[in-house]
């Protein structure tokens, strides 16, 4: 990577902001940039809708030397694009504040953010000369694409659009999917390792009519994106994103209102495997959006990181349990408005 890249722009210190649905892998690919970029001191903004902080603990627990656990600023409970004011701004006054200098902020969205009321914050006065925007990185999920998850038939939708690019569509997923990739300077699509060659130039196909010539679609198997191709893109995207047509391009005020979320707090479970496979079954008899947290295992001095996007489940350790931590097992659960908690409860819990 070419650290001279992530030198400050003009005085401005650049932000990458990454966006992409729930689960689609934003977190991993920060991890890997991180990893990539050792000669650069590194600042993150990690936000959640959920209101136990997951992706901000798997990143202090990478342990890079770059960004040290200070540089990692956890906003959870909400969407960034809903408190910028309250929580991004003071969060980028702290960074900004930090010795040694940050050279580069990396911001990752919740997954049900709206980038572009974020980008337009960098238009603000008490903003706008410190920090600026490098570009926006769409990471989309390719199975999830390709499975209908995120963007019903992704064929229909293309013939629907291609004879109307304004379409508005009455599904809440669709639409914050299509908004985030609406503002994206470079979309990553993600799992391709999941796919077959015809459906990821299938999931190619879908993407390119929403997104203008420039911007480059590039594969990423477990983040795993080149630095050079991610950061240092020096677009400035402040001064363009008036021109980036979103569906909530006309609301004063957006709302959430369509997604829920909770905790699931469980007993030590006896083997990772059993609640990988309630997990799994919970997912696939609810609409499940997005599933993560940490869980005790019984006899185990580790903490065990599990998580599910979509019908997948991944769980490993990450780390013990601290001397000043309770081992206990608590999910946080996403999912549309109305999502059956007490159903999901008694199956995690059965
Ligand atoms: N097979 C495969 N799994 C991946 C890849 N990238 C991410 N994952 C898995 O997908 C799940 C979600 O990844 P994250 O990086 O946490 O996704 P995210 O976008 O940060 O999730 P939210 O912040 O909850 O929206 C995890 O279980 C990852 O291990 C990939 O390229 N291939």
């Amino acid at each position: 990577m070419a650290d001279s890249a992530l030198s400050a722009t003009r005085g401005r210190v650049p932000c990458t902001i990454i966006t992409g649905f729930l689960g689609a892998g934003k977190t991993t690919l920060i991890r890997n940039l991180l990893e990539q970029t050792g000669g650069s001191r590194l600042a993150i903004v990690v936000n959640e809708f959920g209101d136990v902080g997951i992706d901000g603990e798997i990143l202090r627990s990478c342990g890079v030397e770059n960004c040290p656990q200070d540089n990692i600023v956890e906003l959870a409970n909400g969407c960034i694009c809903c408190t910028v004011a309250d929580d991004f701004a003071p969060a980028l006054d702290r960074i900004l504040a930090l010795e040694p200098k940050v050279d580069h902020i990396l911001i990752e969205t919740s997954g049900l953010a709206l980038p572009k009321p974020l980008v337009q914050a960098f238009q603000w006065p008490a903003i706008r000369g410190r920090v600026t925007v490098d570009g926006v990185i769409a990471v989309v999920d390719g199975p999830a694409l390709a499975e209908g998850r995120v963007a019903a038939d992704p064929a229909a939708l293309e013939t629907q659009r291609a004879a109307d690019a304004s379409i508005d569509h009455d599904d809440p997923v669709e639409e914050v999917f299509e908004d985030q990739i609406a503002c994206a300077d470079l979309v990553i699509v993600s799992k391709t390792d999941l796919l077959g060659e015809a459906d990821r130039a299938r999931v190619e196909e879908t993407l390119r009519p929403h997104l203008p010539p420039a911007v480059r679609i590039v594969a990423g198997v477990n983040g795993k994106v080149d630095a050079a191709v991610a950061l240092g893109l020096g677009l400035g995207v402040e001064d363009d994103i008036e021109n980036r047509r979103t569906h909530h391009d006309d609301e004063a005020d957006h709302e959430h209102d369509e997604f829920d979320s909770f905790v699931v707090e469980l007993p030590a479970v006896a083997r990772p495997e059993d609640l990988a496979r309630r997990i799994s079954a919970a997912v696939e008899a609810e609409n499940i959006l997005r599933l993560k947290g940490f869980a005790h295992v019984e006899g185990k001095p580790l903490r065990l990181l599990v998580q599910a996007a979509g019908p997948r489940v991944d769980h490993y350790f990450d780390r013990p349990w601290s001397a000043d931590e309770t081992p206990r097992t608590r999910l946080v659960v996403i999912g549309l408005k109305g999502i059956d908690r007490a159903a999901i409860e008694r199956i995690l819990a059965a």
